[in-house]
């Protein structure tokens, strides 16, 4: 099977021959469905500190664009649903080619015109890729951030400014050290849906907490432009690298909020 992509021909509907699981019990993303969600008054907000990375790349993997630093060096996520502490591993978008579509997961069929994963590993593991493997959910955190169009995000501008340098797939550039990861975060990480599920590319394993927050972002239309003309490795525009919802199958949805 040619590289696993969007398009017709190598898109979410290809991925099973690969990669099994995709027709699992736990996969992601889902359809938040505030009808059947159900509020948990012990879900705490979720603490992120973020420490400036002195060499992080912003890439292009042919799939989405990434921010990856080269190594840890604190940065972590606690509380909210997590038992435990996780380390931050990178964070990239997926988005659409028009306002309408773009994210992965849905509010009452509602999709955004795109969506933001910080992802992070359980420390408990030697290594991110150990976490991976580690079997169950409770492997990676990924924060999700639905991205509305309005005024322009200052926190996201020095990434999206960078977009134009990684257009083609392959291509990277790194970070000005200054870059501050905190501030794209809103002050208190409170209102949020979470539920056990999978990563939304292959490998697809079954090895997330999902934790995706009620309030957008902003992101400017021209910020939204930038992630349009980002190419893939077909040579065509990216917009389009999401994954459609998966059935929810016997999981529960938790929400922080009433
Ligand atoms: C075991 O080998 C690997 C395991 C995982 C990965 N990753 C790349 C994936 O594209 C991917 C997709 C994520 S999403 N859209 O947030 O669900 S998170 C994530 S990743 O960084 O964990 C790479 C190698
Ligand atoms: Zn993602």
């Amino acid at each position: 099977m040619a590289p696993w992509g969007y398009e017709k021909d190598n898109g979410p509907a290809h991925w099973h021959k690969d990669c099994p699981i995709a027709n699992g019990k736990n996969q992601s993303p889902i359809d938040l469905i505030n009808g059947e969600v159900k509020y948990d008054s012990g879900l705490k907000p979720l603490t992120a500190k973020y420490v400036p990375f002195s060499d992080a790349k912003f890439l292009n993997n042919g799939h989405s664009v990434q921010f990856q630093p080269s190594a840890g060096n604190g940065s972590e996520l606690t509380g909210g649903p997590l038992a435990v502490k996780y380390n931050f591993e990178q964070f990239h978008f997926h988005w659409g080619n028009n306002d309408t579509e773009g994210s992965e997961h849905r509010v009452d069929g509602k999709m955004y015109p795109a969506e933001l994963h910080f992802v992070h590993w359980n420390s408990t593991n030697p290594s991110f890729k150990d976490a991976v493997g580690s079997g169950g959910p409770n492997g990676l955190a990924v924060l999700g951030f639905f991205l509305k169009v309005g005024a322009e995000n200052a926190a996201l501008k020095p990434i999206t400014d960078l977009i134009p340098k990684v257009k083609d797939a392959g291509t990277s550039v790194t970070v000005p050290s200054n870059f501050d990861m905190q501030a794209i975060l809103p002050a208190t990480l409170t209102d949020y849906y979470t539920y056990d599920g999978s990563l939304t590319t292959p490998p697809l394993a079954e090895c997330v907490k999902w934790i995706v927050f009620k309030q957008p972002l902003e992101v400017s239309a021209a910020q939204m432009e930038a992630f349009r003309s980002v190419i893939n490795r077909d040579g065509k525009p990216m917009g389009g690298n999401y994954r459609p919802p998966c059935p929810l199958h016997d999981r529960a949805v938790k929400t922080s909020f009433k």
